[in-house]
């Protein structure tokens, strides 16, 4: 032990988030208090569920205690939770510990993005603090250490900070703010009072701050010296989900989301419920109303939901609790049955977790379905988190009914690219006769909906499901059908239209060696060359095997280096399209050569295939033009 102050430098990345968290929240500097109080209330958390094994460690009564002096400019805020060691100091204060704050710093380096919303989704935690400060002081003792570990770092913020042993005989932790001048407000009774009504109000542990007490004068008229102030809990204490949902006002709930979600804006909407029976627990819900920026990143790393036993916080149980696609919901669960001694492990198969975990699904399903009688508010959501929510027809085979209703599909009978066509509004209008969900996949709105493949479907007046993102290809893989409904790709396998397929009539015996001849210039692109039955203006398209990949998807994963299994399309030839019977009556054979691989790149190029050698494409082009223009 030292009593010198030793002197330490941040890491580097802390020098850049104190820069960021100064100058982007700068207009959100009020925030500091909820940081700080956010962070003691985890430390009260961490030493209650130490106490299940060891009780000894929970000496008085959790709680958090903030002051001020406004002489000294300084505002303190201190808990007698879990505290930290040296080591912990050094590493939870000087780096930066957590891997979604690095992301977020590599990716505003990359564009340079100085958004406040963005940051404060990663918590910007203790260093709010040096918004407001010039100089901060952690006094801490780690919960069951003598005194003499105590510790002191100090710090004004900009690159370096010192540590100190210092004689602290309370466990827990206290944050001293030495304010800077122009924020010397903040250190004052009614400004700390509302700022912990506004933001802390529901933080399960209470936030003590000393009484206002005045000289009283007795009966005589003689002046009885103030009492000395007592603390007194400013806070409402109580765990908000806990409560019954009609005591609880929506103020009260959005104040919740934002204190646990650290999302600056308001949730989208909730579901709070008190579950009875074989398993007893409550649950409060939230769906955000934006997308947050981590949520692409690695789904791994996701937040999610915090698990509570009998209002003991226990962890950060998102994996355990939800699903994968259901990943953008926040929120609390607290069970009364599970074990106070559960770890991760245990959970994983925890069959009484596991039922929590699907009630908890059918919940967030259940809500999904009542918001989405709300158009707009269900288009927002879509919007945001629809693609995830694909994932769920992939990924919970339980519910891939439930799901599927809930998603909203472009379609040939909008006018625009509007997602909004359920699979039952698709099945209420399909056609006499027809029995399958028609719909095609594509790298853009733009590409799908011009796409050859739709021309006769255009012409019968048969809806067709527009799909256009990259997820869509990959959740079509995995379902067969909907309500009995067969789901048909309209650029793969056979094409039949019910009744239309009647009209379909065998090629004549010229036409077939025709297409024959086509095929022998084609052998290394096609694996047939058939007369189209689907198209009406276009020439030719090309054709999938009914289960083989789309061709802009082969293509993407080429893109990503992934090598794809050597399937050929089957290229089909509209033979009453003109250009088609000019070719037939073509005789010279390198002539008839070029014609065929014209119409096979015209048709991978309208399928978003991409031509290998584009400039051979447009010399032949310009000379086969220029042929037909002698
Ligand atoms: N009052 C405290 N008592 C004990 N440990 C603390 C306290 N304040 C901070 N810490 C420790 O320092 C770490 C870093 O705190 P910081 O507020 O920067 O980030 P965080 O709380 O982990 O993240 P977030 O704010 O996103 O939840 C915490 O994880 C915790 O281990």
């Amino acid at each position: 032990m030292t009593n010198t102050a030793e002197k330490f430098e941040f890491q580097a990345e802390v020098n850049q988030v104190l820069d960021l968290v100064i100058h982007s929240l700068y207009s959100n500097k009020e925030i500091f208090l909820r940081e700080l109080i956010s962070n003691a209330s985890d430390a009260c958390d961490k030493l209650r569920f130490e106490a299940i094994k060891n009780p000894a460690l929970l000496a008085e009564d959790l709680n958090i205690k903030v002051d001020f002096d406004s002489e000294a400019k300084t505002v303190t805020i201190t808990d007698n939770g879990i505290g930290m060691t040296r080591d912990e100091v050094i590493a939870n204060i000087g780096t930066i510990a957590n891997s979604g704050t690095k992301k977020y710093l590599e990716s505003i380096a990359k564009k340079d993005r100085d958004d406040a919303n963005l940051i404060g989704q990663f918590g910007v935690g203790f260093y709010a603090s040096f918004i407001v400060a010039d100089e901060v002081e952690i006094r801490t003792l780690k919960a069951g250490e003598p005194a003499d570990q105590a510790i002191s770092w100090k710090s004004d913020g900009k690159s370096a900070y010192t540590l100190e042993s210092i004689g602290k005989t309370t466990q827990g932790t206290e944050i001293i703010l030495h304010l800077r001048d122009e924020e010397s407000e903040f250190a004052d009774n009614f400004r700390l009072r509302s700022l912990i009504k506004k933001y802390s109000e529901h933080v399960a542990f209470p936030i003590k701050m000393l009484e206002v007490t005045y000289p009283e004068k007795d009966d005589d008229g003689n002046e009885i010296p103030a009492k000395t102030p007592e603390y007194e809990v400013v806070n409402d204490a109580t765990a908000l989900w806990k409560k019954a949902p009609s005591d609880i006002k929506d103020e009260d709930y959005q104040a919740f989301y934002k204190q646990i979600s650290n999302d600056f804006s308001d949730a989208a909407f909730w579901t709070h419920n008190h579950i009875e029976g074989t398993q007893s627990y409550s649950n409060l819900l939230y769906v955000p109303s934006k997308s947050p920026f981590a949520m692409y990143q690695n789904p791994e790393d996701r937040e999610g939901l915090k698990l509570f036993i009998k209002r003991v916080f226990i962890m950060d149980a998102a994996k355990e609790l939800l699903p994968n696609y259901l990943r953008f919901v926040k929120g609390v669960v607290d069970s009364n049955d599970l074990p106070l001694n559960v770890s991760r492990e245990i959970l994983q198969d925890n069959p009484l977790l596991q039922k929590i975990k699907s009630g908890l699904v059918k919940r967030v399903l259940g809500l999904l379905k009542k918001k989405a009688l709300d158009t707009d508010v269900y288009a927002t959501f879509w919007k945001e988190f629809g693609d995830t929510l694909k994932e769920g027809v992939v990924e919970d085979f339980a519910n891939r009914e439930a799901v599927l209703k809930l998603l909203r599909f472009a379609s040939t009978e909008n006018k625009d690219a509007t997602e909004n066509v359920t699979l039952e509004d698709y099945i209420s209008r399909m056609k006499d006769g027809q029995d399958k969900i028609y719909y095609i996949t594509g790298e853009s709105y733009e590409a799908v909906k011009n796409s050859p493949h739709l021309e006769l479907f255009k012409k019968e007046g048969v809806e067709v499901l527009l799909m256009h993102s990259r997820i869509d290809e990959w959740m079509m893989g995995h379902v067969q059908e909907f309500e009995g409904k067969k789901f048909q790709s309209v650029a793969k396998g056979k094409l039949d239209l019910g009744q239309e397929d009647k009209k379909e009539k065998e090629p004549s015996e010229a036409d077939k060696s025709f297409l024959e001849k086509i095929q022998t210039h084609l052998k290394d692109h096609v694996s047939e060359v058939t007369a189209s039955t689907r198209l009406v203006d276009s020439a030719s398209c090309l054709v999938m095997d009914e289960h083989a990949m789309a061709i802009h998807m082969q293509k993407l994963m080429e893109q990503a280096g992934q090598a794809m299994p050597g399937q050929l399309p089957a290229l089909e030839i509209n033979l009453d399209h003109p250009l088609v019977q000019h070719i037939e009556h073509i005789d010279n054979e390198a002539h008839f050569k070029q014609w065929s691989e014209l119409l096979f790149e015209q048709a991978l190029l309208a399928e978003g295939g991409q031509l290998k050698n584009p400039a051979d494409y447009v010399q032949k082009m310009n000379k086969l033009m220029l042929d037909i223009l002698k």
